[in-house]
């Protein structure tokens, strides 16, 4: 068992016997190891100083040993680097694999890997199984759905070539058998180019601008939308370190009563945010959203079981369980950033008790066991020291906290306006990659959001006294949760009809296709 395995455990078992005493320990973090411990650890164990990023950034060519899988991760991207059409553009990556990989003792050689403990080594191998795996599945969707604008079944079984690697490499890393968000589409599947010079603590954390980083694997274009989708969100996510510096300061500090410590941390936790917001508001120039749809098919996910028409009897691995398995998709709704915020913040307390806040909670399985424990110890840390409590026992406080809120109204409201303009104007089909009802889920956790944020407002009813930087940037998110709410409200109902409108299409789809109004 690995050493973070062990701790995972430990913290786990601690969590639950504390339940009713506080207070919660603080998971161990990248620098509670020594040097020589951190090398065994695996990648995505969570630092001060990379946050959600892996320890080390992913490596980029595997050994020859396993030059069959990577050929054909190269030569699959549907635009290759020549322009010329991939395996993928061709409908021929299924054949390839069963071709290619007959006999050429992944398996094995990944075994061995495993054996050796090599953590940089097995994450690439992870990222890389789950890129074939998603294209050897979805190959057929993207087909139909380039052809005719409508979706159809996926594959419904994984050959051995590809289950067996993959679910061995899943067991010995924690992870799902499948694609996810941080261990293989985004933070496990960039380059940085210029990385300054590392040994000097100066500059330690740099490089991470969008146009610094290349992607390592594509389904679409390594060098287009798709990869300025992904990009961005690792951008955004360079900043998490920062994120656990400030919130482990903004706990210590409330805990110990220390009003001056904890304006100061809410204040760097506040810009750090800040900066999050203003690097996802690049995204409209980095990924265009009339291109987003050529490269989505490769990110559903195959359940959740029943609601997802791709599979209606899931995937069999084979080889590896003659039972079916189902997996939601990659979605950005398995980073961290936002739910680290609902966290400190009590926000999640405050989401209403239904089958949406059911599946919020579903999505936070999907992610490195690190992040899990992480988030799960958060909870119950950011409740015992009644963050949003003693935020309102000062003025400033207040102002910090409501600002706080304001910055993940920002992030939700920007996102539902990516998610109109990337899906919903070229698509009716009417569940996303992380397999959400779409019209519902989004809205369902920006109403309450907005909600708090409104409620909030009323504590704080003048900016008089409050530092003038502050002031301002109170004045200025007054009263906006309010109209935004009104909208939402009146978007949800016309969308919502939309999708009813477009029932036609679950007829359709009964006969093996899903709506959409013909992007393709
Ligand atoms: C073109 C850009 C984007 C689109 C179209 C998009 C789409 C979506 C959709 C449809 C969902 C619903 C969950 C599901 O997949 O079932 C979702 C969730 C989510 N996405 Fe994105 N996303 C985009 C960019 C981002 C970025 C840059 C981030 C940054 C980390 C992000 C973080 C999240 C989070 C945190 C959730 C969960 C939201 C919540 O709990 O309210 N997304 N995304």
């Amino acid at each position: 068992m690995t050493i973070l395995r062990q701790a995972i455990r430990q913290q786990r078992r601690s969590l639950a016997s504390l339940a009713h005493t506080t207070p919660t320990p603080r998971p161990l973090l990248l620098e509670d190891y020594s040097p020589a411990e951190q090398a065994k650890l695996p990648q995505f164990t969570i630092s001060r100083e990379r946050g959600f990023l892996p320890r080390q950034d992913p490596l980029v060519d595997l050994p020859k040993e396993f030059a069959p899988l990577d050929s054909l991760l190269k030569r699959m991207t549907i635009r290759q680097p020549d322009g010329t059409q991939g395996l993928l553009a061709l409908g021929q990556f299924g054949d390839a694999v069963n071709a290619e990989l007959k006999g050429a003792g992944l398996a094995e050689k990944v075994d061995q890997v495993i054996a050796s403990g090599n953590q940089h080594l097995m994450s690439a191998l992870f990222r890389d199984f789950c890129f074939s795996a998603s294209a050897y599945l979805l190959e057929p969707v993207d087909q139909h759905f380039r052809a005719t604008g409508q979706y159809c079944s996926g594959r419904d079984v994984l050959p051995a070539e590809l289950a067996v690697p993959l679910n061995r490499l899943a067991d010995a890393l924690g992870h799902f058998p499948f694609m996810e968000y941080s261990s293989s589409y985004a933070l496990q599947n960039y380059q940085r180019i210029n990385k300054g010079n590392e040994t000097d603590p100066q500059r330690l954390g740099t490089g991470w601008e969008t146009d610094n980083l290349r992607l390592i694997r594509a389904f679409e274009d390594a060098d287009g939308s798709e990869a300025g989708f992904i990009l961005v969100h690792v951008t955004m996510v360079a900043h998490s370190g920062q994120v656990v510096h400030y919130t482990e300061n903004v706990l210590e500090a409330a805990n110990a009563g220390d009003r001056k410590a904890f304006n100061v941390a809410m204040r760097g936790l506040l810009s750090t945010y800040e900066k999050i917001n203003v690097a996802m508001d690049t995204m409209w120039s980095w990924s265009r959203p009339v291109d987003y749809l050529k490269f989505r098919s490769f990110i559903f996910g195959t359940g959740p079981e029943k609601a997802n028409e791709m599979f209606p009897h899931g995937v069999v691995y084979e080889g590896v369980d003659e039972e079916p398995k189902t997996f939601r998709g990659e979605s950005g709704a398995n980073d961290t950033l936002i739910p680290m915020l609902d966290n400190t913040t009590q926000t999640t307390a405050r989401l209403p008790r239904n089958e949406l806040t059911a599946t919020l909670r579903e999505f936070r399985a999907y992610r490195p066991a690190a992040q899990r424990v992480y988030l799960e110890a958060l909870e119950h840390r950011a409740t015992e020291a009644n963050i949003a409590e003693f935020s309102k026992g000062n003025k400033e406080s207040l102002a910090l906290f409501i600002l706080l809120l304001d910055q993940n109204r920002e992030f939700r409201d920007r996102h539902w306006r990516f998610t109109k303009q990337y899906i919903l104007r070229y698509t009716n089909f009417p569940i996303a990659t992380g397999g959400s009802p779409i019209v519902k889920y989004l809205p369902n956790n920006l109403r309450t959001v907005l909600n708090f944020l409104d409620e909030a407002f009323t504590l704080l009813p003048t900016s008089t006294g409050l530092p003038d930087d502050l002031a301002i940037k109170v004045d200025a998110a007054r009263g906006r949760a309010e109209t935004q709410l009104r909208v939402l409200d009146r978007e949800v109902v016309q969308l919502e009809g939309e999708l009813v409108k477009g029932s036609h299409d679950k007829r359709a789809w009964n006969k093996g296709m899903v709506g959409s109004d013909g992007v393709g």
